[in-house]
């Protein structure tokens, strides 16, 4: 059983593709796939019903290169066992996964091995640091597995060493550096290998808010430079909104919602993600883009101008500042302004998008714009967005 999920594919070349995952825990597991009435049962149900339970149902998407690609959810959601099955750290039960077009499930141990070693990283919560050690030899460890020569591999560590910010503690051990500075080694263990993805599987959560805050920024900062792929795992929504150009929302193993920041804050698919996102600043995370309305004749020519990235947030300092509806350009071409009263509207909550693509009116008159016809930001090239 397969449902489609909106927005799951990407606008670039796909680094993994999922169709109709599942992971089921539980004895004679692969019957519950395809089986539809056992299929749809809620998870209480289901664990009556067949002793079974379904921590991935039937899920679909696209990671696409250079995406920073964020899988959220409360605790229990299903996130952890799914960014396993990628790599098959655990095994699924039903459906297909592929990097770069190879067949996962298909692999043999080596090719398996040389997947998790070299193709796509993962960074643990609990750094997983070899204590006796220090750090250049944490980091340095994953080249060694590969084999790579000690004066090349110490090369190459104190390189990584030197990008995240540890310079000068290449010779302690993990004990003797603060929470943050371990996960800055396990981050840099991770790179050193030179992975085309990295998966991190809540890398942050047991760091306070100001160190996590940083780390963030390194990732962030990491991602800009470098365009890597990223698959992140977390539960906490600001973090998901901060670093995620799409983000796919999870709830019982299924994904609820997939979609930027922008589509899941300004349409949620249902309450639950309405309730999920109801605190969220939109003016922060609404591009003027979605916000904008066609220009008058005049105002295409004149006023202040932004460009359609730009959050409703900025659009409205601009518009403050001078009294004008604000233009927005890209390439010197003005796309539409938005006025107050657009701007008004967002962080009102009365201009939201809808699933269908066209505008309609809401029901104080104001009118919203849907998610079809705006354009999503693709993978590449967009970076991280700097939201609440
Ligand atoms: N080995 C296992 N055997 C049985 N059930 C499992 C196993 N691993 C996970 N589960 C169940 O699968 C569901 C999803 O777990 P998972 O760890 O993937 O969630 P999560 O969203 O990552 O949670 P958290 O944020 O707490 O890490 C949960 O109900 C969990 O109890």
């Amino acid at each position: 059983m397969t449902t489609s999920t909106p927005g799951k594919t990407t606008a670039v070349e796909p680094v993994f593709s999922v169709e109709g995952l599942w992971k089921v825990f539980g004895p004679k597991a692969e019957r519950i796939p395809g089986d539809p009435e056992l299929g749809a049962l809620n998870a209480a149900e289901l664990r009556a019903r067949t002793g079974c339970t379904a921590a991935v149902r039937d899920v679909s998407f696209e990671v696409g290169k250079g995406e920073v690609f964020v899988v959220m959810g409360l605790s229990g959601s299903g996130k952890s066992t799914l960014v396993r099955c990628l790599t098959r750290l655990i095994e699924p039960t039903a459906g297909t996964i592929a990097i770069d077009g190879e067949d996962v499930r298909a692999m043999d141990a080596t090719r398996l091995r040389e997947l998790r070693r070299h193709r796509a990283s993962m960074v643990f919560q609990h750094f997983g640091l070899l204590p006796h050690r220090s750090v250049l030899d944490n980091v340095a460890y994953g080249l060694e597995i590969q084999g790579v020569a000690k004066d090349e591999r110490r090369k190459r560590a104190q390189e990584v060493v030197a990008k995240v910010g540890l310079e000068g503690m290449e010779q302690r051990r993990p004990g003797q550096l603060s929470g943050g500075q371990q996960q800055r080694v396990g981050l840099a263990r991770a790179l050193a290998v030179d992975p085309e993805v990295l998966l991190f599987d809540e890398p942050f959560s047991a760091l306070d808010p100001l160190i996590r805050r940083d780390m963030q920024e390194e990732v962030i900062r990491l991602h800009r430079e470098e365009g890597r792929t990223m698959v992140f795992i977390t539960h906490d929504l600001n973090e998901a909104l901060r670093l995620g150009d799409r983000i796919a929302l999870m709830r019982d193993g299924r994904v609820v919602q997939l979609g930027t920041p922008e589509e899941i804050v300004g349409s949620p698919a249902d309450d639950y993600v309405r309730e999920f996102v109801r605190d969220v600043p939109r003016e922060q995370v609404m591009t003027v883009r979605t916000a904008m309305r066609p220009a008058d004749a005049d105002e295409a020519e004149r006023g202040p101008a932004i460009a359609p990235e730009a959050t409703v947030s900025e659009a409205i300092e601009a518009v403050a500042r001078s009294g004008f509806p604000v233009r927005v350009m890209d390439d010197g071409r003005c796309l539409g302004v938005v006025d107050h009263e657009r701007l008004l509207g967002v962080v009102a909550g009365t201009y939201t998008k809808t699933a269908a693509g066209t505008e309609s009116k809401t029901a104080a008159g104001t009118e919203s714009k849907t998610a079809a016809g705006t354009e999503s930001k693709t993978a590449a090239g967009t970076g991280s967005k700097e939201v609440v």
